[in-house]
């Protein structure tokens, strides 16, 4: 019997096997996909084995991982339903499908933990928002939840009635800070510096900038403070930023986000 299974291996599933591998054995692994001919490689590649069924992955492991699109959540729900037991620990990553749902599907009796992780779990550097309910694991259940979530980066706990902040704070947010890096680039290139040198500038002062939020902890406002000298290059850039509406572009696209959520 594994530890820990996931089913479908796309995207978060493949991130969240890599960041599992920084913490765990293989063996203690198991996965699978509908896609057999990505399991076959990812079996081979990584050494960790795949189940050829959801009912296999499910029925092998203690805490499953459902990482499937939402749309796809009832067919995989149905495969699994008869392999579950009191004994499972069900989590879910995915937006907006509440716990109440998933035990509507599962039984009454299924536990559940709703997860709302993000793509940099591949570099165990995520940011993983999850929510359970208390009474319904032991103490050594809630540490192997906090051990699964802590290896893929940080987590932290919330109330559930917050998880569609979280997929706005950092399940989504991954993109938008791709296009700003992108961005950034561009505008540094316009001005002449080669394209590789532009990425690499760009993506290490968003890492170097993310690290002296959270290790400082200075206020983010303080910090761009001390980046702006007085009549300087940098207040220009910010006055151009407020003119173009920055600040209020990224609250509308957590609007979009959350507003999302709430439909699937
Ligand atoms: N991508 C992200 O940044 C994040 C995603 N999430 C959530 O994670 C979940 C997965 O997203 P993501 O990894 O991006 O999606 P992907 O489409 O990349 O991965 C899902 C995988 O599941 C497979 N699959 C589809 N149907 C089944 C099935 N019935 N049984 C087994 N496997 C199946 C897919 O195969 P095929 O491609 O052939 O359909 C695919 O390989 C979603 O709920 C998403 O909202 C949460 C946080 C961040
Ligand atoms: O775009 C999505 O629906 C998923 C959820 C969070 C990140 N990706």
């Amino acid at each position: 019997m594994a530890k820990i299974g996931i089913i479908g291996i796309g995207n978060m599933g493949f991130a969240i096997l890599k960041g599992l591998l920084k913490t765990y054995e293989k063996e203690d692994i198991i996965f699978t996909d509908v896609n057999k001919e990505r399991c076959t490689q990812i079996t081979s590649e990584m050494g960790v084995a795949h189940r050829e069924s959801n009912a296999q992955c499910a029925g092998q492991a203690k805490y499953v991982v459902l990482a499937v699109k939402p749309q796809y959540f009832d067919p995989v729900l149905s495969d699994i339903r008869k392999e579950v037991t009191e004994n499972h620990v069900i989590i879910s990553i995915a937006p907006g499908i509440t716990t109440a749902q998933l035990k509507e599907k599962l039984g009454e009796k299924t536990r559940v933990v709703r997860a709302m992780p993000n793509t940099p779990a591949l570099l165990g550097e995520g940011m993983t928002g999850v929510c359970y309910d208390e009474k319904d694991f032991s103490q050594e259940e809630k540490e192997t939840i906090g051990d699964i979530f802590r290896s893929l980066g940080r987590m932290r706990i919330v109330e559930e009635r917050l998880m569609n902040a979280v997929v706005c704070a950092s399940g989504s947010s991954p993109a938008y800070v791709y296009m700003f890096i992108e961005a950034l680039a561009d505008g540094a290139v316009k001005y002449g510096l080669p394209r590789d040198a532009a990425y690499e500038m760009a993506a290490q002062t968003v890492l170097g900038s993310a690290r002296m939020v959270l290790e400082t902890g200075e206020h983010p406002g303080a910090l761009k403070d001390k980046v702006c000298s007085p009549g300087g290059t940098t207040i220009e850039g910010v006055s151009a930023l407020e003119e173009f509406g920055f600040r209020n572009a990224v609250i509308k696209a957590a609007d979009a986000c959350f507003k999302k959520c709430e439909k699937l």
